[in-house]
């Protein structure tokens, strides 16, 4: 396909129909969108600049955090976040036309993690014993069991995988609590942030922050750098350093411009206080209809 001038290329975790290429799209409806295999190329396609932006998966509202990209995003790239999206999350049970008659003798169900989990409590009472197997995503659950009819088997995914891959959905909303929502962060090697005036909201930064080793109270002190100058946390998460037991970094995010003088303030006292601070920039949330 021919690249058109004014396209942008963007990277997301595919193939085509994952929830994923629906937030791209979402967002960006008129550029040069490209499937990636996992969430780790994603990241390096921008990294290595062969894409101009990368969509990923951060965090459920059923599931949690996708620890896999913010892992990424800590060890092994450097770049920012230029928005995000959140993304309504519906889950159905699909198989091959031909195995529709016998969907419930089914001998496997494909999808990826978060989607199985996502779906546990149906799974659990309608195909107990039945085996369930993960995908890098729902789309390539979808894929397999459309490349493979002569398995009996269905995969978790959302109504577009089914229109691409031309498979039956045999149990529709089968996610076990109604509020389940997906963040996207749309990655950037440069530090500037889309802005679509409609639906703008409030601005937030997200901070990686590693505490001074082993002093009582570091994280009270953390906290406190934000509480005196009354900027918001909307989410604060610790993950493994991987250096040793018990070694971890903090993921903070903050309704609040990291221009903003009271946040360069916030961060040159963390600073001081011996952290290494980590800023991916800040960045508007945009709602997927
Ligand atoms: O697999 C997908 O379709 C993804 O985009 C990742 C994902 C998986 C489950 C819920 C939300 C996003």
């Amino acid at each position: 396909m021919a690249k058109k001038e004014w396209e942008k290329r963007i990277a997301f975790l595919g193939p085509e129909g994952t929830f994923t290429e629906l937030a791209t799209k979402e967002l960006f409806p008129n550029d040069w969108t490209i499937p990636f295999k996992s969430i780790p190329e994603c990241i390096e396609a921008v990294d290595a600049g062969q894409v101009d932006l990368a969509v990923v998966p951060v965090e459920n509202a059923l599931e949690g955090s996708v620890p896999l990209t913010i892992d990424y995003l800590f060890h092994e790239a450097d770049l920012f976040i230029s928005a995000e999206v959140l993304t309504p999350i519906e889950q159905n049970l699909m198989v091959h036309k031909n195995n529709v008659e016998k969907y419930e003798e089914i001998e496997s169900v494909y999808s990826h993690p978060h989607a199985l989990a996502q779906c546990h409590k149906y799974l659990y009472y309608h195909f107990k014993s039945v085996p369930l197997s993960q995908s890098s995503s729902t789309a390539a659950a979808a894929q397999f069991v459309a490349e493979n009819p002569e398995l009996c088997v269905a995969a978790i995914a959302n109504v577009a995988a089914a229109e691409q891959y031309d498979l039956q959905i045999v149990q529709k909303n089968i996610h076990d609590f109604h509020f389940n929502h997906t963040r996207f962060f749309v990655l950037s090697k440069r530090n500037d942030r889309i802005e679509r005036d409609e639906d703008k909201q409030q601005i937030k930064t997200t901070l990686m922050i590693k505490l001074p080793s082993d002093r009582s109270g570091a994280l009270h002190q953390v906290l406190s750098v934000f509480a005196w100058r009354q900027i918001n946390l909307s989410k604060i998460e610790s993950r493994p350093l991987k250096t040793g037991l018990g070694d971890y970094f903090f993921i903070v995010e903050l309704l609040e411009d990291e221009n903003a003088p009271l946040m360069r303030g916030a961060m040159e006292e963390l600073r001081t206080l011996g952290c290494s601070v980590k800023s991916l920039g800040s960045y508007y949330t945009y709602h997927q209809k």
